[in-house]
């Protein structure tokens, strides 16, 4: 990384672009004027083109609140049935069998290098918080990370280091979606597009240095919602191999197929980055999410049971797992499993023995359906993934040759929410107020990734909480006892539920923490009329 002192400190506006954020360890090596000239490159190149795919994207949820239906694009069809494939995979991610994923703070970076794990999803979006002080220190952990200069000691002194005796994982780094901004840098008086900012930084820093030790600048792509959101990528991912002098197409990207509208472009997405591209993953969390969202007000054929209760073999997430590996397959493209939220624990043995064996069964399922490898959440699920996805493909590095031609799915199919078994509880309702309280008061402390009841739970998980219970209300949806879901219901669960965290918490920690703050943030995100379309916008907002 370059070091020299940056002349846009905090306040200071130079060369157009402005540093609001304050100073924070690692800011200037950050920070230079080399990159924020870079990065005020980026916005200025693409920064109009992200707010008319946002606007987008507003017109197209508008179309189906009109319609109550989503299809296959028409005009692409000529993408769908044409004979094309992506560009072959570089040689550190041919085998992605075990992807570990995670924050980027110092200890987690080392953890996850040495997990044993593949690919290590470097993650600055899901499990992270864009706190300024994640926002760089993640940046200089991940050049450290590269550099292979990267230790830390905690606080009973014990050391971490990469290990030098087996392979360390490929790393993958995940930016912020299209939807978010960087309040913290300001290039001609506008907030800098988050994930430009994210992006733009991992790669001006440590491109070069990647291509010289073997491997690239590899990113996942969150959240997006068509392909023309795709091709802005892949336009940034040119200029920026331009403006680097790096080689065209050694920047990589695998897109998450985690909205709904992007399930029906999954080809068209693949065909847009298909000189950068390394694949797709099946990111389920913002999946359902997504179809909770964009379906929230078109009646009861799109209202969900509660979240625990919908597992990847409903029939609809089967359709669209299926068509993820199909499509993939078809083009040379890897794809990537997703996440069980089950985690382990190394203090209770019943917890763990339950931890193994869900994520077994998921990864037993995910590879059976011709997925190349998938995700775990912690470093003691690595064997589990490792040991299922070793048994379907021995000593081939994927499976990407098996071709799924016996997978037909329609819009209909994709669409097929309303077969999905289950229930709406009151412990349902319960839960999802006091696990998106708890992840908010996380989140708003700076932990964007957190153990709740022994289940991951980042903004993804959180998200599909809160608007369930907006659709719930919003449906007049009914618990198995016949009690309506009202606005008033849900507040006072929320109240309820606020008063056995403090309970539980004790009194000090409850008045140390934002749990105030958290249980406004949700009042908003969960019952106000006008949806808010991410909830860590107002997060944002409570914190920068
Ligand atoms: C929907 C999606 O997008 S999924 C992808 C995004 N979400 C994620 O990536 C979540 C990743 N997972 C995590 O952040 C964590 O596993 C949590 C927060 C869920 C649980 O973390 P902890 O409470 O620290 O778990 P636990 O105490 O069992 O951890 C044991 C050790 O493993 C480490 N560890 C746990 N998870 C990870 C991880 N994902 N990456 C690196 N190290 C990890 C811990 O730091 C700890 O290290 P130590 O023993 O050296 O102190
Ligand atoms: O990012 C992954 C998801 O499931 O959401
Ligand atoms: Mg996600």
């Amino acid at each position: 990384m370059t070091r020299t002192e940056p002349d846009a400190g905090a306040g200071g506006t130079t060369g157009g672009v402005q540093v609001t954020g304050p100073e924070v360890p690692g800011l200037p090596r950050v920070l230079t004027p080399d990159a924020l000239a870079f990065l005020a490159g980026l916005q200025r190149a693409f920064g109009a083109r992200r707010d008319e795919l946002l606007a987008a994207r507003a017109r197209r949820r508008a179309e189906v609140a009109r319609t109550g239906r989503l299809d296959f694009l028409p005009e692409t069809a000529a993408v769908r049935e044409g004979d094309w494939t992506v560009a072959p995979f570089p040689a550190d991610l041919q085998d992605r069998r075990v992807e570990m994923t995670g924050p980027t703070d110092r200890k987690m970076t080392i953890n996850a290098l040495n997990s044993g794990a593949k690919v290590w999803l470097a993650d600055l979006e899901d499990a992270s918080t864009p706190h300024w002080h994640n926002v760089i220190g993640g940046q200089v952990n991940l050049a450290d990370a590269i550099r292979r200069d990267i230790s830390f000691t905690n606080e009973a002194g014990r050391e971490y280091r990469l290990r030098t005796d087996a392979p360390l994982a490929t790393i993958v780094v995940r930016p912020r979606g299209w939807h978010f901004d960087e309040e913290h840098i300001r290039v001609d008086g506008t907030p800098m597009v988050g994930a430009l900012v994210d992006f733009g930084l991992y790669c001006f820093h440590n491109a070069a240095e990647l291509l010289e030790r073997g491997s690239g600048p590899y990113f996942y792509l969150p959240k997006m919602e068509s392909h023309l959101e795709a091709r802005l990528w892949n336009d940034v991912f040119t200029w920026a191999q331009e403006q680097l002098g790096i080689p065209y197409g050694s920047i990589r990207a695998t897109v998450l197929i985690e909205t709904i509208p992007a399930a029906f472009e999954m080809d068209e997405i693949l065909y847009e980055l298909r000189d950068h591209s390394s694949g797709l993953n099946a990111g389920r969390w913002d999946y359902l999410f997504s179809i909770i969202k964009v379906f929230r007000d078109s009646g009861p054929d799109f209202v969900l049971p509660e979240r625990n209760v919908v597992k990847m073999t409903a029939p609809f997430m089967q359709a669209y797992a299926e068509l993820l590996v199909k499509t993939c397959h078809a083009r040379g493209a890897m794809a990537i499993g997703g996440m069980s939220a089950f985690i382990p624990s190394r203090k209770d043995a019943e917890v763990n023995a339950r931890a193994f064996a869900q994520v077994r069964a998921d990864k037993e399922r995910e590879a059976g359906q011709g997925f190349d490898g998938s995700w775990v959440a912690h470093p003691d699920l690595v064997p589990v993934c490792r040991e299922v996805f070793d048994a379907v493909l021995g000593d081939r590095p994927n499976q990407v040759e098996r071709q799924r031609d016996d997978v037909q799915v329609t819009a209909a199919d994709l669409l097929d929410i309303k077969s999905t078994p289950g229930a709406i509880t009151d412990a349902g309702v319960r839960s999802n107020v006091e696990v998106a309280l708890l992840y908010l008061e996380s989140w708003l402390r700076g932990s964007g990734a957190v153990g709740i009841h022994n289940l991951m739970e980042d903004a993804a998980t959180a998200e599909i909480s809160r608007s369930q219970l907006w659709q719930w209300v919003h449906n007049g949806s009914t618990t198995d006892d016949g009690e309506v879901i009202t606005t008033e219901r849900v507040r006072r669960t929320i109240t309820e539920e606020l008063a056995a965290i403090r309970e539980q918490v004790g009194e000090a920690a409850f008045t140390a923490g934002r749990f105030a703050a958290a249980a406004e943030i949700l009042q908003a995100v969960a019952l106000d009329d006008e949806y808010v379309d991410f909830l860590t916008l107002p997060a944002y907002r409570a914190v920068s």
